[in-house]
């Protein structure tokens, strides 16, 4: 047996996201996002799922935070929804939407938990995607309108903030693959969605840093994948590092180096004919210093090179690994390789991982009880591997497990959960699962043994 240790000043948490989780999508003067647009357009949300109630945590957030208080968490990441507050994107802010997140964020204070606040996760408000969304410049300055208001009106509340989530599913897997809102499929306009993404996070750290908090701290949180070439073989090295350079060097390097990744951007250039719509003095915007990095890892995979293997001629090589209820594979080690390389690659800034978690879809048995050993498994796995990268001085600081609830999981809709909270979408009870239960211990200890 080995005893896995985390520091006295690990930060433990859960993740969510406002439109995974809110519901009143229509009440408290909410403005339709894309989310809303895409869910309710037919065939692209598994069994026409949308997010009009989802958890009804815009009504039942005590009960949620009554959760986290026994779960012992001391950071609970949240986002806010941009039309919420700003109905229109721009212009006319509503009050109502402001008010529930002061109600919100004061009940996590009042239990001792720290708001963890994400501006922008996923859902833009309709009527910027009505002029282009984030392919039109217009909606970078909306969205530093949006994250000055936000600065200005919990600043005394919120000391930790996150610009983009996962702006890779957020361009391209929304504008390329098509998967996601507003389901466009064009490399191009993904690359200037990336782009654009980019620059807004800069200048809200811009506007940020002109605001100034003193004891404030802000950053993003990119989703990464990790995949290992097969072989020594250069061209399965090269096909790894294009599929891994798409989620890090493409949303990293901008941020830490102030350009894209030469070798990826010649890549779409001589493939595919795309190139990154930069202006004077973009680069400097997006590199404008963040006081820590979120990451996001649930799987990866061993790659190869193959020509045919799509946009960066590479596959996946199936080892036979364990995958989870939606399919992805069961990869600590993953975790380790790429959270070394981002250390190796960007220094040491201080990192959350703000999303790790799996899909396991246990329902609750005669009595009650949801047996979510998977879960369970995942957790300890990929605990394991974060401490051996803390071991080889990354420099985390805290971990928040997606998720709290199982909630709307995008275009899968209700059919898969990721929460070590069970939620029964009929009644809206939640009920705590196995997993609940040992991530309890593990923030209780601070240690755990595999
Ligand atoms: N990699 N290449 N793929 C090629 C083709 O893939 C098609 C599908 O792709 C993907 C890739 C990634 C995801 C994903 C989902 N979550 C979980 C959410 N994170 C934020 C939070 O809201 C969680 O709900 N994280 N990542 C989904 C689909």
């Amino acid at each position: 047996m080995a005893i896995i240790q985390f520091p006295k000043d690990m930060k433990w948490g859960t993740a969510t996201a406002s439109y995974q989780i809110e519901g009143a999508a229509n009440e408290g003067g909410r403005g339709p996002s894309i989310w809303d647009t895409f869910s309710k357009t037919p065939g692209k949300v598994m069994n026409g799922d949308n997010g009009d109630i989802a958890c009804d945590s815009y009504h039942r957030y005590e009960e949620d935070i009554s959760l986290m208080k026994e779960l012992g968490i001391t950071t609970y990441r949240f986002s806010v929804a941009w039309p919420r507050v700003l109905p229109n994107g721009t212009g006319e802010v509503n009050q109502e939407g402001l008010d529930f997140y002061h109600r919100f964020i004061d009940k996590l204070l009042e239990n001792n938990i720290e708001p963890m606040c994400t501006l922008y996760h996923w859902d833009l408000p309709q009527a910027l995607q009505d002029i282009g969304g984030w392919n039109n410049r217009e909606t970078i300055d909306a969205f530093v309108e949006y994250a000055e208001l936000m600065f200005n009106e919990f600043n005394e509340k919120i000391k930790c903030w996150i610009t983009i989530n996962e702006p890779w599913c957020a361009s391209f897997l929304s504008n390329y693959i098509g998967n996601h809102a507003p389901g466009l499929q064009d490399l191009q306009l993904a690359t200037n969605v990336a782009h654009h993404l980019l620059v807004a996070h800069g200048k809200a750290v811009k506007k940020y840093r002109e605001i100034g908090v003193e004891d404030g701290q802000i950053g993003y949180a990119p989703n990464v994948e990790w995949n290992e070439p097969y072989s020594d073989k250069q061209e399965d090295i090269e096909a790894c590092y294009r599929a891994n350079g798409w989620f890090i060097e493409w949303f990293m390097d901008p941020v830490f180096k102030s350009a894209y990744p030469e070798k990826l951007v010649k890549w779409f250039e001589e493939t595919e004919g795309v190139t990154v719509p930069i202006l004077e003095g973009d680069m400097e915007t997006i590199s404008e210093k963040i006081d820590f990095l979120g990451i996001n890892y649930y799987t990866g995979s061993v790659s190869r090179f193959n020509k045919d293997g799509g946009l960066f001629q590479h596959e996946r090589v199936d080892q036979g690994y364990q995958k989870t209820d939606i399919g992805w594979n069961i990869y600590p080690e993953g975790f380790y390789h790429v959270l070394k390389y981002i250390k190796d690659s960007y220094g040491n800034i201080p990192i959350y991982i703000t999303e790790n978690g799996s899909c396991y879809n246990e329902e609750p048995e005669s009595n009650g009880r949801v047996k979510d050993a998977g879960r369970v498994n995942y957790l300890k796995q990929h605990l394991t591997a974060l401490n051996r990268a803390m071991s080889a001085g990354v420099n985390i600081k805290g971990y928040l497990t997606w998720s709290l609830l199982d909630n709307f999981e995008w275009a899968e809709g209700y059919t898969m959960r990721f929460g070590i909270v069970y939620v029964n979408y009929r009644t809206l009870e939640r009920v705590r699962k196995d997993s609940f239960y040992w991530y309890k211990q593990i923030i209780d200890n601070n240690f755990f043994e595999v």
